[in-house]
């Protein structure tokens, strides 16, 4: 196998071998901790503009499940892991994961300490980088290029491009009767957030990331969903004045992940990024109301600024055990919810998916 390199903005290399496709990038380089789900994690279109690295030591043991995407491509620029198995072992396989990273386009490196690499992450925060197959680097001219680096525009790059619609018993979901008419809000979906609609008997409108919140009222959903995605969420100004309309419109909302952050910059708060982000299956998150902890799938880098919420507009609903920092929001007087976590789970544990039970009570009041 070729070689390939990883370098980090603050000149730190390490050397491994090429896997999926022989190209050179330059991306955000983060670090999930989940010790299954790679495939999930490749799909997860919330990873666009990012290269991940596996923090976990064998990847790829378990092959690919094609029925197991969480959309319909890979989305990182880069994939980096302590090992990558040769040769997958699980009846379910039917891929590995080199031949899905060439078939997605994305170039990466294994053979690398991806400890010793989170540590670096872990203590200096987010850092971009470069993989790259040549063995002629030069620092001088790559540093100043990844230190003035940023992703932008991705959210436009991984939501659908038109109204798609899905009724029970699509992609996988269970054939029960529909009674309830959901609109999604596409800024990145996982399919496992649509799915979890359609086994609680919703009819599902999945609405591109420019859609016109005017025309989501209008066709009267029971509840509005806003979902995961990648980027920045305060570069995503037009989004979110249609989701201030939203909020406004006395239609239930529940919002995950970006879709949360998006909601509380339409309501005047401010998001700031992590040191290093929440990726990973196990973040504790705590419901302020019970005082019940459950354990999350998470994947985000930015987080809701708790000082710059108005006590009149929203109040905390779960906070994040290990940092303390906001996990969830209720707003006051109006019927919209919502978490910076992933109670869809996929990869990872589905302890908070009875949030989408109560999202249905929350539709149920409405009609
Ligand atoms: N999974 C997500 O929706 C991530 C939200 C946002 N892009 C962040 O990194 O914080």
């Amino acid at each position: 196998m070729k070689k390939a390199f990883l370098i980090l903005e603050d000149g730190t290399v390490f050397e491994g071998k090429s896997i999926g496709v022989d190209k050179e990038i330059i991306s955000e380089i983060v670090f999930n901790t989940s010790m299954t789900g790679y495939l999930e994690v490749l799909t997860d279109p919330s990873y666009a503009g990012q290269a991940v690295t596996m923090t976990y030591p064998l990847i790829g043991n378990y092959g690919i499940c094609y029925k197991d995407m969480e959309s319909k491509k890979g989305w990182p620029d880069g994939f980096i892991v302590r090992e990558l198995a040769r040769v997958p072992s699980n009846f379910r396989s039917e891929d590995t994961v080199q031949h899905f990273l060439e078939k997605n386009d994305i170039p990466g490196i294994s053979g690398i300490d991806t400890r010793a690499l989170t540590k670096i992450l872990r203590e200096k925060g987010t850092m971009n980088g470069m993989i790259t197959t040549n063995e002629n680097y030069n620092l001088d001219e790559i540093i100043p290029k990844l230190k003035e680096y940023t992703v932008t525009g991705v959210v436009k790059k991984v939501s659908c491009d038109k109204i798609e619609k899905y009724v029970p018993g699509d992609i996988g979901s269970e054939s029960v009767a529909a009674d309830k008419d959901v609109a999604v809000i596409d800024v990145g979906t996982k399919k496992n957030i649509i799915r979890c609609l359609l086994n609680r008997g919703c009819n599902v409108t999945v609405y591109p990331c420019d859609f016109d919140a005017d025309e989501v009222i209008a066709s009267k959903p029971d509840g509005i969903m806003i979902t995961n995605g990648p980027g920045d969420p305060a570069e995503c100004v037009d989004i979110i004045a249609q989701v201030k309309k939203l909020a406004d419109s006395n239609i239930p909302v529940f919002a995950i992940c970006l879709g949360h952050q998006l909601m509380a910059l339409a309501h005047n708060a401010k998001t700031y990024k992590m040191k290093y982000g929440h990726r990973g299956a196990n973040h504790p998150v705590k419901n302020l109301e019970t005082g019940k902890v459950y354990i999350s799938s998470q994947n985000h880098g930015y987080v809701v600024d708790a000082d710059g919420i108005d006590a009149s507009v929203a109040k905390p609903w779960f906070v994040n055990v290990n940092d303390g920092t906001i996990e969830g929001l209720e707003y006051i007087g109006k019927p919209v919810k919502t978490v910076q976590f992933h109670p869809e789970a996929n990869a990872g544990p589905k302890d908070s998916e009875m949030l989408f039970d109560e999202f249905m009570k929350m539709i149920g009041g409405n009609k």
